[in-house]
């Protein structure tokens, strides 16, 4: 149980005001009119002028295993593929191949030639994002609030013309290249009517134009009174609650979209307070990304890359407690396979060929619906499950359409399960247990596998969870990891919010594009260069390396484990109690019902949330249920933290003692230059010696310890890391 959350606010009210600004409310619905408004664009040639649309969407899901290519024009439907083996001339599906084969073929990669010209995509600089960064305190958002186009301009809108930017493909690859291979991005949701109906505070600040936030929170001293302590985090872009999702897009998604041409695979996933209490915009902030993505993919495929024999691939499925599901075959349970050279197949994973933005559409729908009626009946919650939705490029062999085509690029995005879904660890049942468990597992190896992407290590822990073994392929070679952390602004949420961020802190702390500095500039620029080295490769010795550990540990002193810092001197001995205004809240009707938009906007979702419904529907009996939900919640992002806080801990020790044993080495080659002298006593080598020595074992059995330890708490809470290749 937490106690946080539990204390009102008091009367301590900051006061902020209400900046005019706009919310892109119609694009959280992704319909079709939306598409097409957007290819509407007068700088960008339309999709219709290249034919994308064909077809205007198909209507049941019998019909994508008869629909084939029509290979006039650009009229293009989908056809499913199952991955296929080479055998001799022939081509045998999947279902005739022995168990111990595996189709490989397809994790082929080759290189792509140069082309002349490049797609429109913004050119940094050109972007004028300012208006969009602004910090928004205490704006609300109303899902019925109009949307005023004549507002939104894009940067594509104000950018160069077109024919500007496709003039050099040279530009075009350059920043391709210089896209950093993580970026962590931090979105703010506006507060809601609820939330402003009960006077909740807007705890989260951003200055504008920066890449910083501070979440002001409340806390009690012992004798009751009331101060406020403020956490800062820095990360690569932190977007303020006017943001729309068109923008989120051009900051997360839209750069590494090129770059999926040039053999990249690249990962996108959101990260966040989930619940039915108070819910930070993870699917608001997901639904539309795989849609945009693949428009943007099309037209680079239809025009750039216009007869270079590339096609566009979807395949959707899910892991629950550990297994494979297709959300595009009937949820039927598929295996992971690897070969010698540790390149991982997904055997059966159906892959729909697809041409056109509508059929993707379709596709996502049905997989949302697959997953949310899970045939099992054990996974009723969505909210279980990872689902991995990837649009894959592949290209023909030698222009040969017969061939099966090889893979160049892959763009993977992730629904995570929910994080507190890891508070199952302390339930009765085994099978919620050993599902909190993998969660949890899951949460912690991506962490690793992205910091171990960043560090250019040989070895990614990818082994840590069956997420990260099925990503495998996008831990390795040139790939690049977008993570988007959802916060909610109230002060309720604090807590939570204030996990996400050192969540987010964790994954970004070791990044090398991570300067740990405020630059107000840096959150307009879509685009960020990686600039500090990683702490070991300034190891060497004397001064440099001294200077360069002191000032690690000064900044680790100063801003503690996860960086915040704590500017109201609050000394430790005050107890820690969190703001939050838990017996205030009525838990039902949190939003306003979604507003319907053209589709049924809940099936345009990348996820439906089904406890969604159920919570919109809650009495004041389930808000008991919601209460406990948020108990378990809380305990779970504490679980999880405080195992990412050891594991700091651990590495902080690790990095002290390797500090010592410099010193020590240091120090014993004094000894040995001593020990050459001419007249030397050999009492005092012998003494100093056998003290060194002494010092250097103590520090080792110190950390053996401390690493025994932290074992320990992984197997209690069943995170068992496996010791990977
Ligand atoms: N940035 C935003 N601007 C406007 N509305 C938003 C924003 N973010 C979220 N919302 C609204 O808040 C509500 C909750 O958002 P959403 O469903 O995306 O949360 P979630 O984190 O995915 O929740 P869960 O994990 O429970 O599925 C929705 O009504 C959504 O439209």
């Amino acid at each position: 149980m937490n106690a946080v959350g539990r204390q009102r606010s008091g009367n301590h009210q900051r006061q902020y005001s209400s900046d005019n600004f706009l919310l892109d409310t119609s694009s959280s619905s992704s319909s079709s009119s939306k598409w097409l408004s957007q290819s509407s664009n007068p700088t960008l040639p339309s999709l219709q002028d290249y034919g994308y649309y064909g077809g205007g969407g198909i209507a049941g899901s019998k019909m994508y295993r008869n629909m084939q290519r029509n290979n006039v024009g650009n009229d293009f439907f989908m056809e499913p593929i199952t991955p296929q083996r080479r055998n001799g001339d022939e081509l045998v599906s999947p279902t005739q191949l022995s168990p111990g084969i595996l189709d490989l073929h397809s994790l082929d990669t080759e290189l792509i030639p140069d082309v002349s010209y490049c797609f429109g995509m913004p050119v940094p600089g050109l972007y004028d994002g300012t208006s969009h960064y602004h910090s928004m305190r205490g704006r609300s958002f109303d899902d019925s609030e109009p949307y005023i186009a004549g507002n939104k301009q894009t940067s594509r809108a104000r950018g160069l013309p077109d024919n500007n930017l496709m003039k050099s493909f040279v530009a075009d690859k350059e920043k391709s290249g210089s896209v950093a291979k993580i970026k962590v991005v931090v979105r703010k949701r506006p507060l809601n009517k609820k939330e402003i109906s009960r006077k909740e505070e807007d705890i989260v600040t951003i200055e504008s134009n920066s890449n910083y936030l501070t979440v002001h929170e409340t806390k009690l001293k012992v004798d009751l009174t009331e101060y406020v302590e403020k956490h800062e985090f820095v990360f690569d872009a932190v977007l303020s609650e006017g943001v729309s999702n068109d923008e989120v897009y051009r900051e997360t998604v839209e750069p590494i979209v090129p770059t999926i041409f040039q053999r990249t695979k690249a990962t996108c996933f959101a990260y966040g307070q989930t619940g039915k209490c108070w819910r930070s915009g993870k699917t608001y902030t997901m639904q539309p990304l795989p849609i945009k993505a693949s428009h943007d993919i099309l037209k680079l495929m239809h025009h750039t890359y216009r007869n270079q024999g590339f096609h566009l691939y979807v395949s959707f499925f899910e892991i629950y407690g550990g297994k494979l599901y297709d959300l595009l075959n009937e949820r039927r349970k598929l295996c992971m396979r690897e070969d010698g050279k540790q390149q991982v197949c997904i055997v059966g994973l159906q892959e729909y060929k697809v041409s056109n933005v509508d059929t993707i559409r379709e596709l996502i729908e049905k997989g949302n619906a697959t997953r949310s009626t899970g045939t099992t009946g054990a996974n009723e919650e969505s909210s279980r499950s990872h689902a991995i939705l990837q649009l894959v490029i592949k290209k023909s062999v030698d222009g040969n359409e017969s061939k099966p085509p090889r893979v160049v690029g892959k763009l993977s995005f992730i629904d995570l399960a929910g994080s507190e879904r890891g508070a199952d660890t302390t339930d009765n049942d085994k099978q919620t247990r050993m599902e909190g468990a993998e969660i949890n597992k899951s949460l912690l190896a991506l962490k690793e596998c992205i910091r171990a992407l960043d560090s250019d290590q040989g070895h990614i822990p990818f082994r840590g969870s069956k997420l990260t073994e099925v990503l495998r392929d996008s831990f390795v070679g040139d790939s690049r990891t977008v993570m988007i952390s959802c916060i909610s602004p109230n002060s309720g949420s604090c807590e939570h919010t204030l996990n996400t961020l050192r969540y987010a802190d964790r994954v970004k702390s070791l990044s090398k594009g991570n300067t740990s500095k405020k630059d107000p500039l840096l959150s307009t620029l879509n685009i960020r260069e990686s600039t500090t080295l990683p702490l070991f490769s300034v190891l060497p010795t004397g001064s440099t390396f001294d200077s360069n550990f002191n000032d690690v540990q000064n900044e680790q002193n100063r801003f503690g484990w996860s960086k915040q810092v704590e500017r109201d001197g609050i000394s430790n001995h005050v107890d820690r109690v969190s703001s939050g205004r838990e017996e205030d809240f009525d838990f039902s009707e949190e939003f306003e019902p979604e507003k319907p938009s053209g589709k049924n906007s809940k099936q345009d979702t990348f996820r439906i949330p089904p406890l969604e419904e159920k919570r919109r529907k809650s009495d004041s009996q389930t808000n008991w249920k919601d209460l406990q939900d948020y108990d378990n919640n809380s305990s779970a992002d504490d679980d999880l933290n405080e195992l990412l806080k050891e594991e700091d801990d651990l590495v902080n020790a690790h990095r002290k003692e390797v500090e010592e044993t410099i010193d020590i080495v240091r120090e014993e080659m004094k000894l040995l230059v001593e020990a050459d002298q001419p007249g030397n006593q050999l009492d005092d080598y012998l003494s100093r010696l056998s003290t060194l020595l002494s010092q250097k074992a103590a520090g080792i059995l110190q950390l053996q310890n401390r690493l025994a330890h932290f074992q320990r708490r992984l197997n209690e809470h069943n995170v068992l890391v496996s010791s990977g290749h």
